[in-house]
């Protein structure tokens, strides 16, 4: 469990091959309702690539528990093993290369943290490249709830001067903070970062409510459509 309600899971695939994916990109788990109908539900893949090693990875997501949820209760029912349906890779929520920006605004809420976990090496690649920086403004309630916060700090201590960490817990805040930490909301902090549209691109991805919000804020600041890529978790049933 990465947090009370939420499982990182690992698998492999069947076939034994890698799962050759752009960081961001997410998969597509197929199954069946109790009345035989089919559907599926999509996850963000985490996977850190070792790019040492090349992509023989596993394959690993993380999964937000929704009280009554069929995917839900599909993951809940998984014994270590177990075997499940899936696709992809799918989407273009992906750090594009070829962007001229000086910096990334990444921002997240929950789960929707889970493709800026697996883009750490491509930006420690591309922190060895060009002179690019990152700000993660990263929403969750509590302490508890701050997935793979361990490493994305040890990550922003590896290059202080390039990736900023800064957590934004709505209702708990732990006890003798990071100076980097803030108390409320994420859309709350992101006038403190002054998004400027002759350096920026933003990534929002999570809850929709949050994406909505910042999005009409950067707008707001003076960002163009373009610089904006979004990622909104609805469920595709
Ligand atoms: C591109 C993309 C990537 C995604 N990546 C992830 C990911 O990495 N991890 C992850 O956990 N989810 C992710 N999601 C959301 C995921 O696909 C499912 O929607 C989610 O897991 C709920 O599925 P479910 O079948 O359990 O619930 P459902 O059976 O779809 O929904 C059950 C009930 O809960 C409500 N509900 C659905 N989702 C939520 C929610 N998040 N919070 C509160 N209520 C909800 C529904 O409105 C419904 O009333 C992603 C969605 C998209 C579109």
């Amino acid at each position: 469990m990465l947090a009370p309600t939420i499982a990182h899971l690992s698998f492999v695939r069947d076939d034994g091959q890698p799962l050759a994916f752009i960081p961001g990109q997410f998969l597509q788990v197929h199954f069946h309702y109790a009345d035989g109908t089919a559907t599926k539900r999509s996850y963000s893949l985490a996977t850190l690539h070792d790019h040492a090693r090349g992509p023989g990875d596993a394959v690993e997501i993380a999964v937000s528990y929704v009280a009554g949820g069929a995917a839900t209760a599909l993951f809940e029912g998984l014994e270590p093993g177990g075997r499940i349906d899936a696709s992809g890779p799918y989407g273009r929520f992906c750090l594009a290369p070829a962007d001229a920006n000086r910096r990334y605004l990444l921002i997240a809420t929950g789960t929707g943290v889970t493709p800026y976990r697996a883009m750490l090496p491509q930006l420690e690649a591309l922190f060895a490249q060009r002179d690019v920086s990152v700000v993660l403004l990263f929403g969750a309630r509590s302490p508890d709830e701050l997935l793979y916060g361990d490493e994305f700090r040890a990550f922003a201590d590896r290059h202080p001067d390039r990736f900023r960490f800064v957590p934004c817990f709505s209702r708990i805040v732990p006890d003798a903070p990071h100076p980097d930490v803030r108390h409320g909301y994420v859309q709350q902090f992101l006038a403190e970062f002054a998004p400027d549209p002759e350096t920026d691109i933003a990534y929002l991805c999570g809850n929709p409510n949050m994406v909505d919000a910042c999005f009409e804020a950067l707008k707001e600041a003076g960002l163009a459509v373009p610089q904006i890529r979004r990622e909104k978790y609805v469920s595709s049933k």
